[in-house]
């Protein structure tokens, strides 16, 4: 059994080290109480151990606290300083041995070489003594000197060894004693410690080895940083050394540099100060002068300023005196000139209106066409603005229109501008509507280009109705007379392509069978055409809209909604008085003609082509009839066209005509424009003849001429039968109406020489003058309506 203790473990992390791989005996008091009880808890087993199998052998020791523990490192460290040493003489023994057997092998080489060279002097002594053999003699010679010396070296080698050699038997010697000692008790005493066996304490040692060689490492890591922390601070330092040194030296030239430039600075100043003396005392001497000067002259230019502004508010107040009385003047002068102007403007007034009221009259007489001109405001279609036509101020019958800046005047009855309301276009056709009340025969009718404001004029919108409308509501006003009763009856056709469609007949397939036929007895009438009573504005507004329904329009370039026909609405209007039993038998026809149209212009092919060829067809027969009529030529052409065959009654002279002449503002449509205006002026100058007024009273037929229409009333402008002539004086003293009579029976048409029909005498469509065999009215189911059969 093996009575030597066993390891004792120590705890490494409680074992501190100095920078000198020793431990440090100050950092044992350091170690925990746990671990020197745990250690001697440790030691004193091993111990027991011991004595357990060998009880007489192992001596007690005590380890109670640190300095046991010290005791016991430094048995340790004593005991690795001792294998070192032994280590190190074996290491010398063992190189003793291989120096020896190396010796041994150079003696032999020498005296093997010795040998040889022997051999080789008694060959060369022996043979020819060659001078050749000298040069590796020599060599050779050299080889012995520096071999003979290396021998010597090494023999003092040998000594030294030899002598270290003993040393260290020596020594190996006293180890081997101890050792023996050692071994017999389990422990050695060293120097009077007591150390375990070797064996024991070998691995402790073997582990302190590991820890020193690992401390060792780190620390020459440490080492190896700290100096080259070192060498870098050194370095920074150096470094920094370096840019204080160059510091001060710039701060020092710096400053050398300011000194001397502080001198020079000095020493100019010390210059300047007599100079800057003797200007200052310059410049206060100028000074002195100067603002004396000034002052002078200040003083001067204030008196001036003072004189100036005296003479400026002098100046402005004259000339605000002069300009008061050039304005008082002025304000003279105009208005001495505005009341000249006034004056002119209202003589000049007076002599338009003076003139329109003979030239009334003069149309009256000579039975002219009136002529009024509307001009519509520019719309949609007409792509432009621009207006080029213009009025006069104070003549309200002229019309001025510019082309390629030509401007051509205009002379009619009454011109319309663009704002003209429906009501004021209607203020004057009034008194024509009063005409056909009173007996006249009156038509009325629209021209002008397509889309220049025809069935505007005429039909009007619902809300703001036009000619037409405006007429029956005039007609039912004055119908609610207590003296004259008035039966209206309404009669609609339109001229669709040379044929002629009732617009009142919901049958279309009769249309194209009305036909104008003339009476035996003269007049014209149209055989199955609808004749509706109307006796409110209801009934007539439902006429409206049956003949609007039925009307042919379509759309074209120049006109959403264009009439296709001349469309023509012929009222009769038969008048008694109750008192009297007179009967009046007037007649008003409103047409709204198709307008013409340049087809280039319209862009229109198949239907509305046809169309427009019937219509510029018939608009050019009543140009040809306008012509006729003008130029009093013995022949017109009413004939040519079922339009102006149709107007004829009105044209022939025993009617009142007014034709409204409307065309566009706009300059793509100016020579349309002008067209119109010049169909119109000659229309203006056609002499139809005078009027006259249809009424029968059952013993004698009178006719009278109407006088202006401004004058007529039921019954204030006839006298049975004995007014052969009467002055009547109305709107002022120079304003004379002549009265006319003619006997009973005397055809109005009759005083016409150059009309084609009637040959025979009698009146036109007219109730009263039907015969026997004219239409009798018939009962229409729906309406209150006669055909004309
Ligand atoms: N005085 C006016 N004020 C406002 N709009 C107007 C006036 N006159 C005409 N117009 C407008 O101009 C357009 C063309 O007018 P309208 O249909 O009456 O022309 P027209 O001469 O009857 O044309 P067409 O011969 O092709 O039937 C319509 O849209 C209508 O409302």
């Amino acid at each position: 059994m093996d009575l030597s203790p066993r390891p004792i473990s120590i705890n490494n992390s409680n074992l501190k080290l100095n920078q000198d791989h020793e431990v440090d005996e100050n950092l044992t008091d350091g170690v925990s109480t746990k671990v020197i009880r745990s250690n001697k808890r440790a030691f004193e087993k091993v111990l027991d151990e011991s004595r357990v199998s060998s009880p007489k052998k192992v001596p007690r020791i005590e380890i109670d606290d640190v300095s046991d523990l010290k005791k016991y490192r430094d048995i340790c460290e004593n005991i690795k300083r001792k294998k070192k040493e032994h280590q190190q003489k074996n290491e010398l023994r063992h190189a003793t041995f291989k120096s020896e057997r190396r010796f041994q092998r150079l003696l032999k080489a020498k005296e093997d070489l010795i040998g040889c060279l022997e051999q080789r002097i008694s060959e060369l002594e022996d043979g020819s003594k060659d001078s050749d053999v000298s040069t590796p003699i020599t060599k050779l010679l050299e080889t012995i000197k520096k071999l003979e010396a290396e021998n010597e070296e090494l023999k003092v080698k040998m000594i030294d060894t030899e002598f270290k050699l003993k040393r260290y038997m020596k020594d190996c010697e006293r180890f081997e004693s101890l050792y023996s000692n050692r071994t017999s008790l389990g422990l050695t005493v060293f120097d009077g410690n007591v150390v375990p066996s070797v064996q024991g304490t070998t691995t402790d040692i073997a582990k302190l080895k590991s820890i020193f060689t690992l401390t060792e490492t780190k620390l020459k890591q440490l080492q190896k940083e700290k100096e080259e922390l070192h060498f870098k601070v050194s370095e920074s330092e150096s470094n920094r050394m370096i840019e204080e040194k160059r510091f001060i030296e710039d701060k020092n030239c710096l400053k050398n540099e300011f000194l001397d430039e502080q001198i020079k600075y000095t020493e100019h100043l010390a210059q300047c100060k007599p100079l800057i003396v003797v200007e200052k005392k310059v410049v206060s001497q100028v000074d002195e002068v100067t603002v004396k000067t000034v002052q002078d002259t200040l003083n001067n230019l204030t008196n001036d300023y003072h004189c100036v502004k005296n003479l400026i508010t002098q100046i402005s107040s004259t000339i605000k005196t002069e300009t008061e009385e050039t304005t008082r003047k002025i304000q003279k002068a105009i208005s001495g000139v505005d009341t000249r102007n006034k004056e002119l403007v209202h003589r000049y007034t007076n002599e338009v209106q003076l003139r329109k009221l003979y030239h009334n009259q003069l149309v009256e007489l000579r039975g002219n066409i009136r002529v009024y001109c509307r001009v519509r405001p520019p719309i949609k279609e007409d792509e432009e603005v621009d207006s080029v036509v213009s009025f006069d101020t104070y003549d309200d019958g002229i019309i001025n229109i510019t082309s390629k800046s030509k401007t051509q005047q205009f002379h009619f009855d009454k011109v319309f501008p663009m704002d003209a309301s429906q009501s004021q276009v209607f203020d004057e056709v009034r008194s024509l509507v009063r005409s056909a009340i009173d007996g006249f025969h009156v038509c009325i009718f629209a021209y002008g280009q397509t889309g220049s404001g025809k069935t505007y004029t005429m039909e009007g919108t619902v809300s703001d109705p036009g000619v037409n409308q405006r007429a029956l509501s005039y007609l039912f006003e004055e119908a609610q007379n207590t003296v004259w009763q008035y039966e209206i009856e309404a009669s609609m056709l339109e001229i669709y392509n040379e044929t002629i469609r009732d617009l009142l007949d919901a049958d279309c397939e009769d249309k194209n069978k009305l036909e104008i036929k003339m009476k035996p007895e003269g007049g014209l009438y149209v055989p199955g055409l609808i004749a509706t009573s109307v006796k409110s504005l209801d009934e007539v507004n439902e006429i409206f809209e049956t003949g609007r329904r039925n009307r042919a329009t379509a759309k074209t370039m120049m006109n959403e909604r264009s009439s296709r026909s001349h469309c023509l609405l012929l009222l009769s209007i038969v008048g008694v008085n109750t008192i009297t039993g007179n009967k009046t038998f007037g007649r008003l026809n409103l047409v709204d003609l198709a307008g013409s149209e340049r087809t280039s212009k319209t862009q229109v092919e198949g239907t509305r082509l046809q169309e427009a060829k019937h219509i510029n067809k018939s608009l050019s027969c009543l140009g040809d009839v306008i012509n006729a009529l003008k130029n009093k030529h013995s022949h017109v052409p009413y004939r040519n066209s079922k339009l102006t065959y149709f107007l004829q009654e009105s044209l022939d002279g025993d009617s009142k005509t007014l034709m409204i002449l409307q065309i566009s503002p706009v300059e793509k449509n100016v020579s349309e424009s002008i067209f119109t205006l010049n169909f119109g002026q000659r229309g203006m100058s056609a002499e139809l003849g005078a009027a006259t007024k249809k009424m029968e009273d059952g013993k004698e037929h009178f006719v009278y001429e109407s006088e202006g229409s401004s004058v007529h009333g039921p019954g204030a402008h006839f006298r049975e039968g004995k007014i052969k002539s009467a002055i009547r004086c109305n709107e002022g003293p120079q304003v004379k109406k002549l009265l006319r009579w003619e006997v009973k029976g005397t055809p109005s048409s009759a005083r016409r020489p150059n009309c084609e029909t009637p040959k025979s005498p009698g009146t036109s469509l007219t109730p009263s003058n039907r015969t026997p065999n004219f239409p009798k009215t018939v009962s229409v189911p729906s309406k209150l309506s006669v055909r004309y059969k």
